[in-house]
């Protein structure tokens, strides 16, 4: 485990690779990505289809492992862990919210948000729970399954589940994906929220240039490499930068 110093990146990748077969058949999917994620900050990431953005998030989240190049997370270098000690990271300092919510469709609102707790080892404590549910405006709707809950709501559920541990880093992979726009609206108003109140570290893949205008910067992907950085765009902005990217792919 190597410790570098701390430069308020909680997130840093340098010079990753990540080619999915061999030969001339490879597809190199990541080709050298250098980038930092600060702490207390809510980052998007966008580009057209197959530029690299799914593999960037599994690398980043310690899912995949990169061919080349060093990943740090609060300064551990994820290639010195081993499989266990990567999965014992992410279940300690990493949350995770997919487009497809991922609940457990058996159990409630309440049981669903401890589950990260109980996979730690720990028994969770009720009102910790209710809070987490709280924040994210469900605490009525604690005893609630799945199936009696709407999408948005149901997504609220997942983001107090991934939060519940107090993760270092939140990574989402598109998710207001499955939703209306008002119920994407208020999931992408809660994960800002989340970002300001809390100071809760965020990266998020995102084909939407509305739900990429809630983050504080929009990373761009092209064939593997990040080829822009915005702080702070317009919806606008950002769908302008998408369609001169999808257009040069
Ligand atoms: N397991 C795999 N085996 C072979 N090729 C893969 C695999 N996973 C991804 N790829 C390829 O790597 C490249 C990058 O894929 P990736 O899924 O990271 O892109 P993406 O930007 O997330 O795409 P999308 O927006 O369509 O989800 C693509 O060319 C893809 O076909």
């Amino acid at each position: 485990m190597t410790i570098t110093g701390d430069d308020g990146a909680v997130l840093r990748l340098d010079d990753v690779h990540r080619a999915y077969g061999t030969g001339p058949e490879a597809v190199r999917a990541l080709r050298g990505v250098h980038v930092a994620f600060d702490r207390g900050t809510f980052t998007a990431v966008m580009g057209p289809s197959g530029s690299g953005k799914s593999t960037l998030l599994q690398c980043a989240a310690g899912l995949d492992r990169p061919d080349h190049g060093r990943i740090t997370l609060d300064g551990t270098d994820l290639a010195g862990l081993t499989e266990t000690q990567l999965t014992v990271l992410r279940r300690q300092k990493l949350g995770f919210v997919f487009q497809a919510f991922n609940l457990v469709g058996s159990l409630t609102a309440e049981q669903n948000v401890g589950l990260p707790l109980r996979l730690a080892g720990r028994r969770p404590d009720r009102a910790e729970v209710h809070r987490a549910l709280a924040q994210v405006g469900l605490g009525e709707r604690t005893a609630h399954l799945p199936s009696q809950l709407s999408g948005g709501q149901q997504q609220r559920v997942a983001i107090a589940r991934a939060l519940i541990t107090r993760p270092r880093m939140l990574f989402a992979d598109e998710p207001t994906g499955a939703l209306d726009s008002s119920s994407s609206r208020d999931v992408l108003a809660l994960l800002r929220d989340l970002v300001d109140r809390e100071g809760q570290s965020t990266v998020m893949v995102t084909h939407d240039p509305v739900a990429a205008s809630y983050a504080d910067r929009v990373l761009f992907l092209a064939d593997g490499r990040v080829v822009d950085d915005l702080e702070r765009p317009t919806a606008r902005q950002v769908a302008e930068r998408m369609t001169a990217l999808e257009t040069a792919a």
